[in-house]
């Protein structure tokens, strides 16, 4: 063959190659970057995304902790109220300006609230909870639900919290130091269980409790972080892949509870109880709609009573858990806020003689701050959700249409020193009354605002109180060696939580 001929065979074989590979580039681009100009289309600022498929997303971001990526987003629309970000393809609203925060959560609330968690109902039983619940069901379930925590109801509950306090104190006695997380865990999960259902869960005391083993499945791992991620970004992925809200062996363990539990009160009569399990029952019972879909409208029915027992049980144990061993950790870091702490608490025990009461935790007012302040410093969430339900424009003109997905960054509007100056000190101060009036009610979320609060939050604090003033109260706390200092937060949980163990000596004072 002749050196021409050849030439041209190979171009004839080449070209179409080359033609496939480009068209294949072509697509791909294009896939990538079709909606890249979303942001711009409605008005909204954003930055323009690099890479196709990634989005605002930078390869150098993978490796950060869940709580740095959300700064490193919230510092890209420095000087701005709110920017457009580009989670992979899927367009985000990402909130910055507390007054925007307020219209959103608060003031225009009917335009978002809903917080988008995905759920697949029809294959798992526990998805039917108030936290993924949005649209007319949760309006219906949200008021009877929040009635359960009462102020007058939480009151009844401190002589049990203070119960499960006595018993993590007679633990505590038998050891010369305390893993925090432990043993606040342990104290949370047997408040919640007793005062809201009505179950002796027994994690303080039995080192077999099938509770605390459950407990620790729940956020073990990436499952819950994994589910609510591609629920709240990618719900065709989500229900293509029939995610469920927990394991399977989790989901299991709370319809047998809710199912014993149910015969239980069946045989003391129902109207003996008021708790939080109760209203659940009486919502069954009197067939509120708890569901509306393609497929008509649901009413509450046991599998309801078993995600909202395993939702508020997770929510409530978990978030107040962490909690506790950070106040444990700030306390054992800092002597002379201990010292200050105990003395204010042993004061108004003295005065109460010794009964813990409502009353009592209101006279701790330093005990207020520093809780107040662990909200800050750790804000367990990190990021507050909502979807987009109705159509809304922003104050600078910018549409935000339904269906989109807005962001608001709490754990970066914590550590923002225009609202809190030098953000990694640990100061109760800043929740001084001063302090406190002239601080927006944007730039303070722990507990979101508005009506899709947490529904416990005052429940939270009450137990965070009691919990603390009584170890204080017989415990001098000091940081093993083993404690790393500063602390370093674990880089991906769902939850703000400590990397390694928080390890506390105990003297007796
Ligand atoms: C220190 C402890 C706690 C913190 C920091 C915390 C924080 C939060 C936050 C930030 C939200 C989202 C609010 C929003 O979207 O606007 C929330 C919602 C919720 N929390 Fe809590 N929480 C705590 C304790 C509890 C406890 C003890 C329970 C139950 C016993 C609980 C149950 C819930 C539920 C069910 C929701 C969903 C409410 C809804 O969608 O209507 N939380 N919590």
């Amino acid at each position: 063959m002749c050196k021409e001929q050849w030439l041209f065979d190979s171009v004839l074989w080449l070209l179409p190659v080359i033609t496939l590979i480009t068209g294949i580039i072509t697509l791909f681009y294009f896939l990538g970057t079709k909606n890249y100009n979303y942001w711009t289309k409605h008005g909204v600022f954003s930055n323009t995304p690099r890479w196709p498929f990634l989005g605002n997303l930078r390869i150098s971001d993978l490796p950060k902790s869940n709580r740095d990526l959300i700064k490193g987003i919230y510092d890209s629309f420095e000087g701005r109220g709110c920017g457009g970000f580009y989670f992979l393809t899927k367009p985000v609203l990402v909130v910055r300006d507390p007054d925007l925060i307020v219209s959103i959560l608060v003031s225009d609330f009917t335009h978002f609230s809903s917080r988008g968690f995905h759920s697949n109902e029809q294959h798992d039983p526990l998805s039917k909870n108030l936290i993924h619940l949005d649209g007319p069901p949760w309006k219906q379930v949200r008021p009877k639900m929040t009635a359960a925590f009462g102020i007058n109801k939480l009151r009844t509950m401190i002589s049990d919290m203070d119960n499960f306090a006595a018993k993590t104190l007679e633990q505590m006695s038998k050891h010369s130091n305390i893993n925090a997380e432990d043993l606040s865990d342990k104290f949370m999960i047997d408040v919640v269980s007793s005062c809201l259902f009505g179950i002796n869960s027994e994690a303080i005391e039995n080192p077999e409790s099938a509770f605390y083993e459950v407990a620790k499945q729940i956020f073990d791992g990436y499952h819950f972080l994994v589910h609510v991620f591609v629920g709240y970004m990618f719900p065709a992925v989500h229900t293509l892949a029939r995610m469920t809200v927990a394991r399977s062996q989790v989901t299991h363990f709370f319809k047998k509870v809710t199912n014993e539990n149910l015969h239980l009160r069946k045989s003391e009569g129902f109207s003996q109880r008021k708790d939080f399990f109760q209203t659940l029952v009486s919502m069954k019972e009197t067939q509120e709609i708890c569901k509306e879909d393609n497929g008509g409208s649901k009413v509450c029915d046991e599998d309801f009573i078993a995600a909202n027992l395993f939702m508020f049980f997770s929510a409530g144990f978990d978030s107040s858990g962490k909690i506790g061993a950070f106040i444990i950790y700030e306390l054992a870091a800092n002597k002379e806020m201990q010292t200050t702490l105990r003395d204010e608490v042993l004061r108004v025990l003295e005065k109460y003689d010794d009964k813990m009461s409502f009353e009592a935790l209101q006279e701790m007012t330093y005990l207020e701050k520093i809780v107040a302040e662990a909200n800050r410093k750790y804000p367990i969430l990190m990021v507050i959700f909502r979807k987009c339900e109705k159509a809304y424009r922003l104050p600078d003109g910018g549409l935000i249409e339904p269906g989109i997905n807005v962001m608001i960054p709490s754990s970066a509007i914590h550590y923002d020193p225009k609202f809190y100056p030098d953000p990694e000190k640990f100061d109760p101060e800043r929740f001084s009354e001063e302090n406190k009036s002239q601080r927006h009610q944007g730039s303070y979320l722990p507990f979101g605002i508005g009506p899709r609060i947490c529904p416990a939050w005052q429940f939270a604090i009450l137990e965070l109180k009691v919990f603390v003033a009584r170890i204080v109260s017989k415990y001098e706390l000091d940081l093993h060696p083993s404690t790393a200092t500063p602390m370093r937060l674990h880089p991906r949980n769902f939850l703000l939580s400590p990397e390694s163990d928080i390890i506390v000596n105990l003297t007796k004072v």
